[in-house]
């Protein structure tokens, strides 16, 4: 049954506490280097304002330790930045339930937004607490989830604070909607051919989702440092290449129950030194020679990919095929997001470095669904639900 939705319930003259992953990255001057996420959390926030209502935002950023010094963790730079999206005044309380909280929103009046500090200042957060809950869920008439880079968290503004709220709705934001009914159609009745890529550093990120694609999928492509793990498991060599030891026996399992659906590179581009400047070859995958370790998947490889998503009519891409962040082995990643651009399948992206990667080739608006949830997306992939989504009102 779906979920009720903020556009379902009557917002006027009414507070709205809602959940938002303003998680986004900063610069050494404490600047917004990339506003997706706040920008994916207006229709929303506007919603509310439009109709009159008051908004309350909170949300995480980074992962501090509760009373350290954490002001390069503050959410005062997310404020800036959505002021600026609004083009209006957004207040910002400089603690979550304290007394700069309470004042400031029990000062609110229709359209207005408060942003509070990072939540995870407080212990209460990550342990889920319900006192620290019941205070969050005082200050609003209605619980809004539009955090979906967090859905697959139980902290306690995802679990408890809806919890906490009673009888008092409790509802979906635009975004989490529309980010998970991007993905569960995507496994559920995926037109085929249905080609995943996974790429990025470890294998024990992704063994469960590589596990239920499988079952799904009609290839799961495989790169970045994790085909090295497989390729141990295949009796290769890997020289210096990032590998987990401990999983080459899951590696052989997943090469055993995938047969021809699994994809390996099938050569390597390989560099000297952890450097763009250093000495480099393309070899056989297998074949690595010491001194050099895999920083990329080879072009015979990225060739083969840039094929097989041509043909597909879905896409689902998480991580690099390489160290796409030190040219030249960034040729890989780009001929897979080069690839899904050209093609016309239905594509999703999920992970931080895999949408930053598309986001860079400029090729953001060629793909159908940039999702905003690295975990969160992957998640999906594995088939988990979301305890943060389930509790919320049905329709
Ligand atoms: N061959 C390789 N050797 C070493 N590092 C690699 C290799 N291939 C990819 N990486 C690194 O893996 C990292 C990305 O891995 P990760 O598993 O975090 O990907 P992701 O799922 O896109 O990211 P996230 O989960 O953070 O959104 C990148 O920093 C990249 O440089
Ligand atoms: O960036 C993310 O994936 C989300 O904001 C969740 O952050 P977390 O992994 O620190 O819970």
């Amino acid at each position: 049954m779906a979920k009720k939705s903020i556009a379902d319930v009557d917002v006027a003259g009414k507070t709205v506490l809602m959940r938002v992953d303003f998680n986004v990255p900063l610069d050494d001057a404490g600047k917004v280097t990339d506003a997706r996420r706040v920008e994916m959390a207006l229709p929303s926030i506007k919603s509310v304002i439009d109709r009159g209502g008051r908004v309350i935002l909170m949300s995480h950023l980074g992962r501090p330790e509760p009373g350290a010094d954490n002001s390069k963790y503050s959410l005062k730079p997310a404020a800036e930045a959505l002021a600026g999206l609004l083009s209006k005044p957004v207040a910002f309380a400089t603690d979550t339930v304290g007394s700069d909280a309470v004042a400031k929103a029990g000062a609110l009046t229709d359209g207005d937004v408060l942003v509070l500090e990072n939540l995870r200042f407080e212990k209460g957060e990550k342990k889920g607490d319900a006192e620290f809950a019941g205070k969050l869920a005082a200050l609003a008439d209605i619980y809004c989830n539009d955090a979906f880079g967090t859905c697959h968290r139980t902290d306690a503004s995802m679990v408890a604070v809806p919890e906490a709220m009673g009888d008092k709705p409790k509802v979906v934001g635009y975004l989490v909607d529309k980010e998970i009914k991007y993905l569960t159609d995507a496994i559920k009745s995926p037109q085929r051919p249905f080609v995943a890529i996974l790429g990025g550093a470890k294998v024990s990120d992704k063994i469960m989702v590589i596990k239920n694609l499988l079952g799904i999928c009609d290839k799961v492509l495989i790169g970045g440092a994790m085909a090295y793990t497989f390729s141990l498991a295949e009796g290769g060599k890997v020289g210096g290449s990032l590998v987990e030891k401990d999983k080459v026996d899951l590696a052989k399992e997943l090469i055993a129950a995938g047969g021809d659906k699994l994809v390996l590179p099938v050569d390597t581009h390989c560099g000297d030194d952890f450097k763009s400047s250093c000495n480099k070859v393309v070899v056989k995958a297998g074949e690595i020679p010491d001194g050099f370790e895999g920083l990329d998947i080879g072009p015979e490889t990225a060739k083969m990919y840039a094929e097989l998503v041509k043909n597909a009519k879905t896409v689902v891409w998480n991580g690099p095929m390489g160290v796409f962040e030190m040219p030249p082995f960034d040729e890989g990643t780009k001929a897979v997001a080069q690839a899904i651009a050209d093609s016309d399948s239905i594509s999703i992206i999920g992970g931080g470095d895999s949408a930053a990667a598309v986001a860079q080739l400029g090729f953001a608006d060629q793909v159908s669904h940039v999702s905003t949830g690295g975990g969160a997306s992957l998640a999906m992939l594995e088939g988990q639900k979301f305890a943060a989504v389930e509790l919320l009102d049905e329709k």
